[in-house]
């Protein structure tokens, strides 16, 4: 029988089979075992790609639990439906949901936030955010005084861009460090470092740090929300670059943004088991602030919990991408620590939830208010106004603190959706059920942070 001279990758991509991590065992097993040219043919079969995969000529059928109220509302609801129809192409896709604080989060035919999209053993990065794992945790700090939390934490929390600076950094567990260490989208120095600087922060935009008290006990409650930070932006654009190679192979007609990377795949198993570093490091990143909270106050917590509202959840061979929406069904969640929270704005109250899975909300509820125009259209609103005059009105009665000492505008009451809207529609499209609400006392965020940045000052001292 004929058997193959050394075979190279340059030899399987000239027989047409494209690059992939698959090269080097394959190219192992070709030349230990010195297969003929047949046996080499058959072996190969395994690798040939399908025929490119066309998007749906029609929508997947998805659940649309959104209303519009308003002139306003009609506008985003028409730009929300417009593409969840477009993603709802995609050939991977087996369903959706579109919840009550929905708006749309780039192009059409990107993911809104507030939706959900289903798919067949495919993971697509762009469905999950950029902000892989954004989430929310609560600590119960009992009979505490709300001004002695709201100033612990301003005290000991980080906002704004970057990590903590050297001397005020935590430590990233050994656990933690391996898994990074061991993964191939997370081991570069780059990842790793970002993992120690970010831990402990809460970076900007409307990531805040609210403290109330529960409208059931009385008891003080500390929230916190934010993201992945570093490790996680890293990863995001990592996955995406993975997911458009896959995609040039096997759909180029599917939107770079709902590109995927199977899952039955290296490529896959390393990004899904990057994902689960990546909200375990997130989880720390939580609670690492409501540690040291307790401990600059001297208390220990009475109760803690937390869920992720941008995430990839999977049920069998089905994967959940959830863009801003809060996992109701606990089969999302392998960890689970009680119930589930829903922010509204700085002057509502935090709602605590449970509930089920049904047959329009796929397992999953809102995770906020949502917005009804873009950050820059509501600062355009409100321009009549010196922003200490807004500010003032919105937040009357409460402790507002922007950690930069500047104020930012979008991240007010009315640079959102009414929270009585979603509130009301939850209840309509039987999207949970409010088991508690809390009550809000104050609020911390980063704020305008970019009005004194070093390059702003710069530029300002040579203008003179
Ligand atoms: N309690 C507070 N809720 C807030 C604040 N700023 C925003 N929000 C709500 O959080 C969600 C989450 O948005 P995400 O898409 O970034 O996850 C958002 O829809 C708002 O309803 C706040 O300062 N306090
Ligand atoms: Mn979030």
């Amino acid at each position: 029988m004929e058997t193959t001279n050394h075979i190279t990758g340059h030899d399987l991509k000239a027989m047409g089979y494209p690059p992939g991590k698959w090269y080097r065992r394959a190219l192992e097993h070709i030349n230990s075992e010195q297969l003929s040219k047949v046996e080499m043919e058959a072996y190969l079969e395994q690798f040939k790609l399908p025929e490119p995969t066309k998007l749906f000529d029609q929508p997947v059928a998805y659940s649309f639990n959104l209303a519009a109220e308003n002139d306003l509302e009609l506008d985003n609801v028409a730009k929300v439906k417009a593409t969840m129809d477009a993603v709802m192409r995609t050939p991977t896709v087996l369903g959706g949901a579109v919840m009550p604080d929905a708006c749309p989060a780039g192009p059409e035919g990107t993911i809104p936030v507030g939706g959900v999209v289903a798919t067949h053993n495919t993971i697509h990065p762009g469905m999950h955010s950029a902000d892989i794992c954004c989430s929310v945790m609560l600590t119960d700090f009992g009979s505490a005084d709300p001004k002695a939390v709201l100033d612990a934490a301003h005290a000991s929390t980080h906002f704004g861009p970057g990590g903590r600076p050297r001397g005020k950094q935590f430590q990233l567990p050994d656990d933690l460090l391996e898994a990074f260490k061991s993964n191939e989208f997370l081991f570069d120095e780059k990842s790793i470092s970002v993992a120690r600087e970010h831990l402990g922060t809460q970076g900007d935009g409307n990531h805040f740090l609210f403290v109330g008290t529960s409208a059931a006990t009385g008891n003080t409650m500390m929230i916190t929300h934010h993201g992945s930070r570093g490790p996680g932006a890293r990863l995001y654009t990592k996955g995406m670059h993975i997911a458009e190679r896959f995609r040039q192979l096997l759909s180029p007609e599917t939107l770079k943004q709902n590109a995927w990377i199977p899952f039955d795949t290296e490529e896959g198993q390393d990004y899904w088991n990057a994902l689960q570093t990546i909200r375990k490091w997130t989880k720390l990143n939580h609670t690492l602030i409501h540690d040291g909270v307790a401990e600059k106050l001297g208390i220990t917590a009475e109760n803690r919990f937390w869920n992720e509202h941008n995430f990839v959840f999977k049920d069998g061979d089905t994967f959940y991408h959830a863009k801003g929406a809060t996992p109701l069904d606990s089969k999302f969640m392998p960890d689970i620590t009680g119930p589930r929270l829903i922010p509204l704005n700085m002057a509502e109250p935090v709602l605590i939830v449970e509930g089920a899975t049904t047959e329009t909300n796929l397992g999953f509820a809102p995770h906020g208010a949502g917005r009804n125009m873009s950050r820059s259209q509501h600062k355009r609103n409100l321009a009549e106004q010196a922003d200490e005059t807004i500010f003032k009105t919105e937040t009357a009665g409460l402790d507002i603190r922007f950690f930069s000492k500047e104020i930012d505008i979008s991240e007010l009451p009315s640079a959102y959706k009414p929270a009585a809207t979603v509130r009301a529609q939850m209840q309509q499209y039987n999207l949970g059920t409010v088991l508690d609400e809390i009550l809000p006392y104050g609020c911390i965020m980063a704020g305008d942070w970019q009005k004194n940045a070093p390059w702003r000052n710069k530029r300002r001292r040579r203008r003179g």
